[in-house]
């Protein structure tokens, strides 16, 4: 599966700038003809948290429309990192992905809410897992700070999951850890991450951008720098079972003794 991560600069609070942006880089990276395309977080907002309730899209429905008919066009996945969902309960941060066909096959809702940039105040957390099929291979979404969880990715991996895809919006003040966190998931659970982080700033931040792939042994296929950028690289799912077959890591695991 080859993959294309569009680390792009968010507009902040500026959803018709974001949408053009998006549709101009999905376009470029589409003529790449890769398998699967993969962007940020709150990549139609950014963090603009005061006005997200305002500008959240009902049921996700217009970025839906927007990223299904990308797809279908191209006949690419779009794994389409997150944006403000408006619910019945308040705004979301939800991920969602769609196939070749355009059809939805995502919908995760941001689990763990980041308090140090104030989305508890904002935000309704998510409360079920980002499992899903991509081209016959058991993937899994997760958003930024759901990183920080080992145990949530965990969940996913025990399901079978063999790609883990994430998107950020994560600031250059904790680069280090945003390279290894996404390094040490891969290594524990021998799998593919998929990981896509905006380049810029908005009045708060300066984000780091190094979007990555990293394969099931930790090591780092591909790496963006800080400025936008679209970085492309082939995930080999046999590269999964090896891993997993020389280290039994799963097998090997107690959870009876892990409460
Ligand atoms: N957008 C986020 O969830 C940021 C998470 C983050 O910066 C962290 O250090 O964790």
């Amino acid at each position: 599966m080859k993959v294309s991560l569009l680390q792009l600069d968010i507009a902040f609070g500026q959803p018709e700038a974001n949408y053009a942006t998006a549709e101009r880089v999905i376009r470029l990276a589409a003529a790449g003809k890769p398998d699967c395309l993969l962007l940020p977080e709150l990549w139609t907002t950014g963090y603009d948290l005061t006005r997200l309730g305002e500008m959240a899209d009902p049921e996700g429905k217009e970025a839906l429309t927007f990223i299904g008919g990308l797809a279908k066009e191209y006949g690419i996945n779009i794994v389409a990192g997150s944006t403000a969902w408006q619910r019945a309960d308040g705004t979301t941060n939800t991920m969602f992905a769609v196939n070749r066909e355009g059809q939805p096959v995502l919908e995760y809702s941001k689990l763990h809410l980041f308090r140090l940039m104030d989305e508890h105040l904002y935000l309704q957390p998510g409360a079920s897992k980002g499992l899903f099929d991509l081209d016959g291979i058991s993937s899994a979404g997760v958003i930024c700070y759901d990183i920080r969880f080992p145990e949530w990715i965990r969940a996913h991996m025990t399901a079978g999951a063999e790609v883990l895809f994430a998107a950020a919006e994560w600031p250059l003040p904790r680069l280090a850890h945003w390279r290894a966190l996404l390094v040490s998931r891969a290594i524990e659970n021998q799998c593919y991450v998929v990981a896509c982080n905006r380049a810029g700033s908005d009045p708060a931040n300066v984000f780091a951008g190094h979007s990555m792939i990293i394969d099931p042994w930790g090591e780092i296929l591909c790496e963006a720098g800080e400025g936008e950028e679209i970085i492309t690289g082939e995930l080999d799912l046999s590269k999964v079972r090896e891993a997993r077959r020389q280290i039994p890591v799963f097998a090997d695991r107690r959870p009876e003794l892990y409460t």
